[in-house]
């Protein structure tokens, strides 16, 4: 049967905090960052595992959603987690956006996409197949790129995005001794392609 996404009142939010996107387009954009939990895509590299069970975070209501964020003073929020498209995300965003705020999405594109957002970053898995409504949405494409295979399997992806939207290779973090030279070749050799580094990573900062 087809994956619905939840509809519920209230979200579980593993963290809310204050940073500077690390990745991709926005790379250096000061933003505050919503991380719901849940995620059955099981990446094995997943360099936040402790938002995969939704149950070890507590669920806000939008409201209180938005009490948090009236703390920082920055408008750009980056919804992740966890795969913030197990839910619903309808109601959050038009809430949001009547409150004024930038949306961006960070998503492996596992599951139908709601919500209407500023920036759509998609970045899908080996571990479970994008869903179709997901491409013609994305704004960037970051395929990450854990070993050789990896290059084939961002081809195929970009194969069905449009023609707008941005293609990023980001190396897998454990990886990255050995796969950002590689890296770097490739998107000499194809230069439709950018390099994505985890920057915050490197900054050590959230
Ligand atoms: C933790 S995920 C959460 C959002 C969503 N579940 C997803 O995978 O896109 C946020 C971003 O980090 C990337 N990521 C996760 N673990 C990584 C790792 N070990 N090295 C590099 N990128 C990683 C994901 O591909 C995604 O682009
Ligand atoms: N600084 C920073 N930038 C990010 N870009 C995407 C992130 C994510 O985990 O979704 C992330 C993150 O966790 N921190
Ligand atoms: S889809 Fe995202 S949150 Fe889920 S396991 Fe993969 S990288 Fe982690
Ligand atoms: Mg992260």
């Amino acid at each position: 049967m087809a994956f619905v996404p939840k509809i519920s009142e209230k979200l579980p939010i593993m963290e809310i905090f204050y940073s500077i996107q690390g990745e991709g387009f926005h790379s250096g954009k000061p933003a505050v960052f919503v991380r719901l939990g849940g995620c059955d895509v099981g990446c094995v590299w997943c360099d936040v595992k402790e938002s995969w069970n939704e149950e070890d975070h507590p669920f806000f209501t939008i409201d209180e959603i938005l009490v948090e964020l009236s703390q920082y003073p920055c408008k750009t929020l980056i919804i992740t987690g966890g795969e913030p498209l197990m839910y619903d995300l309808k109601e959050l965003t038009e809430k949001l956006k009547s409150e004024g705020y930038q949306l961006h999405i960070e998503t492996s594109g596992a599951y139908p996409m709601t919500g209407t957002w500023d920036w759509v970053c998609f970045s899908p898995k080996k571990f479970k197949a994008p869903h179709k409504s997901v491409y013609s949405q994305a704004h960037e494409l970051k395929a990450i790129v854990f070993n050789k295979s990896d290059f084939k399997f961002a081809e195929e992806h970009a194969a069905n995005v449009e023609e707008k939207c941005m293609l990023y290779l980001q190396p897998e973090w454990g990886k990255a001794d050995q796969m950002t030279e590689k890296i770097i070749d490739y998107a000499k050799a194809h230069p439709q392609w950018n390099i994505s580094l985890q920057t915050h990573k490197y900054l050590n900062i959230p």
